[in-house]
């Protein structure tokens, strides 16, 4: 089974990457995409970035209906900051005989080749990439174990839905309602 690992702070998830998740598990090579959670991205440090146990309860809510997606806590028991090759290696050993892709907003591809064994990730994992708006011009569009996804854009982003919320501007549409309700009744980035 080939396995689509989208990796992410999600905080929130929101409609950008539930489309994106439900067109690579729709890609007739991937079996099922899994959101993988991760509780500390090495080159991000935000005072608005919820516990990563309330950022897997949203994503939980909102691929409750879809088989095809799963989530992933796999990095919540592991050193931090959460480092892509530890999980990725971590996870070839716990599941042998999966195959495991990683798929990632192209706005990600940019400071790619400064991430922790960036090399070993391409040549052993391979990238798809998910077009998104501003994003840097890359080399690595052309490298052979890189895939750009053909879909359209999505010009969402967790940053805005956080201003929305701080601003009491509704958010209907850009989260699952499930992932709305979360957010109202924990007060989430007020
Ligand atoms: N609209 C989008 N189009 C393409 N890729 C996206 C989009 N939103 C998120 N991604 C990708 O999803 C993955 C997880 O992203 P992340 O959880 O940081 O969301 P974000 O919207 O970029 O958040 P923030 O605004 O807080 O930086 C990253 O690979 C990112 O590039
Ligand atoms: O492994 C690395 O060196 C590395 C550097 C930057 C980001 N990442 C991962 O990339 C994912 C995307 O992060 P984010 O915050 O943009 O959703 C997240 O899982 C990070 O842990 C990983």
């Amino acid at each position: 089974m080939t396995v689509g690992l989208f990796f992410g702070s999600f905080n929130p998830i929101h409609i950008g990457h539930l489309i994106i998740a439900n067109v690579m598990a729709e890609a007739p090579e991937i079996s099922q995409v899994w959101f993988v959670v991760s509780p500390q991205n090495p080159f991000k440090q935000r005072k608005s970035l919820l516990h990563e146990f309330d950022r897997l309860d949203m994503v939980n809510a909102a691929i409750q209906d879809n088989f095809n997606l799963r989530a992933s806590d796999i990095e919540f028991n592991m050193p931090k900051p959460s480092y892509t090759i530890d999980t990725l290696t971590y996870l070839t050993e716990k599941h042998p005989d999966y195959t495991f892709k990683l798929i990632i907003g192209q706005d990600n591809l940019k400071s790619f080749p400064k991430w922790k064994n960036s090399d070993q990730i391409l040549s052993k994992y391979g990238l798809y990439v998910y077009p998104r708006p501003n994003s840097q011009p890359s080399e690595l569009l052309d490298h052979e174990n890189v895939k750009v996804i053909d879909s359209p854009m999505l010009d969402v982003s967790a940053t805005f839905i956080r201003k929305c919320i701080k601003k009491n501007q509704s958010i209907r549409y850009l989260v699952p309602s499930e992932v709305e309700k979360l957010i109202v009744s924990k007060k989430f980035y007020l």
